[in-house]
């Protein structure tokens, strides 16, 4: 078994070994270039401790990340690599991070404090591949399986139970027996990490090819304690015509129905989440949710601001999950209002957004919804290039020029202007300086 190491990592270890000591690369790269993909990074593990390592590589840049965990990230022509000096972590009372850290002479030790078999595998040139906890066999069978006991290593981080579910979503593996009881149990540790590090696992699930691992989240019972408004989405029922699916199985197939980018994928993933506030049943037994769109926007927002994303993303899903219901007609002005109102990227994804949607309903809509995105799409591109007027600033006139007839600057000014857009949009023809201006000199209750 022989794995491509890239230079500089040949060097970093050549050179640690003629010092006396040994290197491997370990985790995440030997499993990818064991599955035939380019390693997003490499990392070193070594029995030199972190003192030695710096004064081997004294002439290169070293920077000391982590030097109280044994890291030091070493860069070499702009390139980071992180040497980790062989570890035995102490115990882990809060679920996050060892009390303390012990540095071991011994690469199995440090294999065996590794969260899954086939992130404890580590190689050289030299001895080839150390693989004591069979991640290789593990591999091949696509499973994900925690080294040694697994409720001691989501004990120890707890972290680890979404970064299986995040695993086994990218690789589409499935997760062992043991280790998934092992998240069932201990699920609720989950709340003793922080935001960012759940939100960041989180998006890998949602824009990996499997993001329908979420359902097994739910049926664990980790998804009730990151996201409680979703896990009661999920066993939402709704019986009415347009559907068929429940609120759960419809909102992970809008979010498979739509291209991995993040933003576009979150907006499926939250569209729903007001339905199990708003849902009102007949006597027919048919099920309502007037208004859950508004609702379910305002919820996303609560729930994106708790795991800390970035105000643009939070922007976005808030204005995506909002009109996701919204009629967009397919004609110039109803296109013209909406580009008005959202603008031309949001809108585009809008249109994905509401296809997404449409497409994890019940069939009998499939293709007069594709039919009439197709339609809108034309006629969005046609309104965008023939440079027709769609927003104040493309009007004839500013409020300065309003100003000019006697207006005094504040409120009044942007509804005139907005009476002014109506009127244009309706008839482009009439975006004209003098005909505006003189329809709002004769609209004498402006003033
Ligand atoms: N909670 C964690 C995080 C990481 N690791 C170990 O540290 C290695 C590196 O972790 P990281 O860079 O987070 O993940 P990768 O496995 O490299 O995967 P990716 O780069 O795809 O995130 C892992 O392979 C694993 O051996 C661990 O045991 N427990």
């Amino acid at each position: 078994m022989k794995i491509n190491i890239p230079k500089e990592v040949e060097y970093i270890i050549n050179k640690i070994e003629e010092n006396g000591y040994e290197a491997f690369i370990v985790g995440g790269c030997v499993r990818d270039s064991l599955l035939g993909k380019i390693p997003n990074d490499f990392d070193i593990t070594t029995n030199a401790n972190p003192k030695t390592v710096l004064e081997i590589f004294k002439d290169e840049i070293t920077i000391p990340t982590g030097l109280k965990h044994g890291t030091i990230t070493l860069v070499i022509n702009k390139n980071h690599y992180e040497i980790t000096t062989y570890r035995i972590e102490g115990t882990y009372s809060d679920n996050r991070k060892p009390d303390k850290v012990e540095y071991t002479n011994d690469l199995i030790q440090d294999l065996k404090r590794r969260d899954f078999t086939i992130n404890a595998m580590a190689y050289n040139k030299r001895i080839g591949l150390v693989d004591k906890f069979d991640g290789k066999k593990d591999l091949k069978n696509k499973i994900i399986r925690a080294v040694g006991n697994p409720d001691e290593r989501f004990k120890e981080d707890a972290l680890r139970m979404l970064r299986a579910i995040r695993f086994s979503s990218q690789l589409n593996f499935n997760i062992h027996k043991d280790t998934l009881n092992a998240i069932s149990k201990n699920a609720e540790l989950i709340n003793n990490i922080s935001s960012e590090r759940i939100r960041d696992e989180i998006n890998k699930i949602l824009v990996s090819n499997n993001s329908g691992k979420i359902y097994l989240m739910h049926k664990i019972g980790l998804l009730r304690h990151i996201i409680l408004e979703l896990d009661e989405g999920m066993k939402t029922k709704q019986n009415n015509p347009y559907h068929i699916y429940n609120v759960g199985i419809h909102t992970l197939k809008s979010v498979k129905n739509i291209e991995p980018i993040l933003h576009l994928r979150l907006s499926m993933l939250l569209h729903d989440i007001g339905k199990v506030k708003v849902k009102t049943t007949d006597e027919n037994g048919i099920d309502h949710f007037y208004n859950h769109a508004k609702i379910s926007s305002e919820i996303s927002v609560e729930i994106l601001k708790r795991l800390h994303y970035d105000n643009n993303t939070i922007e976005k899903v808030r204005l995506l999950t909002l009109y996701h219901d919204s009629k967009i007609h397919p004609n110039k002005k109803s296109i013209k209002k909406w580009l008005n109102r959202i603008g031309k990227e949001n809108l585009d994804d809008l249109l994905k957004v509401k296809l997404a949607d449409n497409l994890a309903k019940n069939s009998i809509c499939h293709d007069e919804i594709k039919k009439e995105i197709k339609e809108i799409k034309e006629i969005l591109k046609k309104v965008v290039e023939s440079n027709e007027c769609f927003t104040i600033k493309d009007l004839a006139i500013s409020g300065k020029d309003i100003m000019n007839l006697g207006y005094n600057q504040g409120k009044e000014i942007g509804i005139i202007l907005n009476e002014m857009l109506e009127i244009v949009i309706d008839n482009p023809d009439l975006n004209n300086k003098d005909y505006l201006l003189n329809i709002i000199k004769t609209k004498k209750h402006f003033l």
